[in-house]
């Protein structure tokens, strides 16, 4: 589904990404923990086309994606819910939803789609968005990137400043968007929650993923271990 081989990336001067590989499978959820630093926004900004890679390739569906726009990645098929869910506030729920839409891609989601995957959300959709609790917000940012109908949707900090019922609203999402067999890769600082929310996961350090593997049954303290770079 989608492949990224050997990617290397920085800014400028600064060298960020140094050979990240993973690979996500059809409908499968990836969780890519690792602290502060360590190149998880970078690699989605890789991903998305916002940043260029150095070398390697991005492959989505067998399409190379790597190197190419961000307006044509999302039209390939990969959107992103932004950290931090940079909603325009005035906006009602409904047309921050519609601006998802407008790269035109063909699909099945669709207002009445991410209704009824969201139900909370129709009552509100004609609200402004500043209006809502920093959870629904949330779950407008999700379907805001569902609206482009995605083949791929990565997720940066989702939890990131609400509260812990909140966070709970957004994984209970997360986890209806994996029964509807949708595939993920969720960027999550809490260990425990990725892991609950994820098929596979990867842990990066330095730009490299030093331990990845299934997350049912996955050993915490080898994650602990790589997570903070203690041998
Ligand atoms: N736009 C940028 N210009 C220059 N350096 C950057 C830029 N964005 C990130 N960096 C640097 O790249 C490195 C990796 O940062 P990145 O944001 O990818 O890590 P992260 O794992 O997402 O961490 P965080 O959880 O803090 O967002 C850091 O040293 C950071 O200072």
């Amino acid at each position: 589904m989608i492949s990224i081989n050997d990617l290397h990336a920085g800014y400028g001067a600064l060298s960020v990404l140094f050979g990240v590989s993973l690979h996500v499978a059809e409908g499968q959820t990836l969780a890519l923990i690792g602290s502060n630093g360590a190149g998880k926004t970078t690699t989605f900004s890789v991903l998305t086309g916002f940043v260029k890679p150095r070398s390697g390739k991005v492959t989505l569906n067998g399409s190379v994606i790597s190197g190419l726009t961000p307006t044509d990645i999302v039209s390939m098929g990969l959107a992103m819910v932004p950290e931090g869910r940079r909603l325009f506030p005035s906006l009602t729920v409904e047309e921050n939803l519609m601006i998802g839409a407008h790269c035109d891609r063909k699909g099945t989601w669709d207002l009445q789609r991410v209704y009824s995957v969201f139900p909370t959300l129709e009552p509100l959709r004609k609200r402004p968005s500043s209006s809502l609790s920093g959870g629904q917000q949330q779950l407008v940012a999700i379907g805001r990137a569902l609206m482009s109908n995605p083949i791929v949707l990565l997720c940066d900090e989702l939890s990131l400043g609400l509260s812990p019922a909140a966070v709970d609203v957004v994984y209970t999402a997360i986890s209806r968007l994996r029964a509807e067999g949708m595939t993920l890769i969720i960027v999550e600082q809490d260990i425990s929650r990725a892991l609950a929310s994820s098929d596979i996961y990867a842990c990066m350090r330095h730009g490299g993923i030093p331990l990845s593997g299934p997350s049912a049954g996955a050993d915490r303290a080898q994650i602990s271990s790589a997570y903070f770079g203690m041998d």
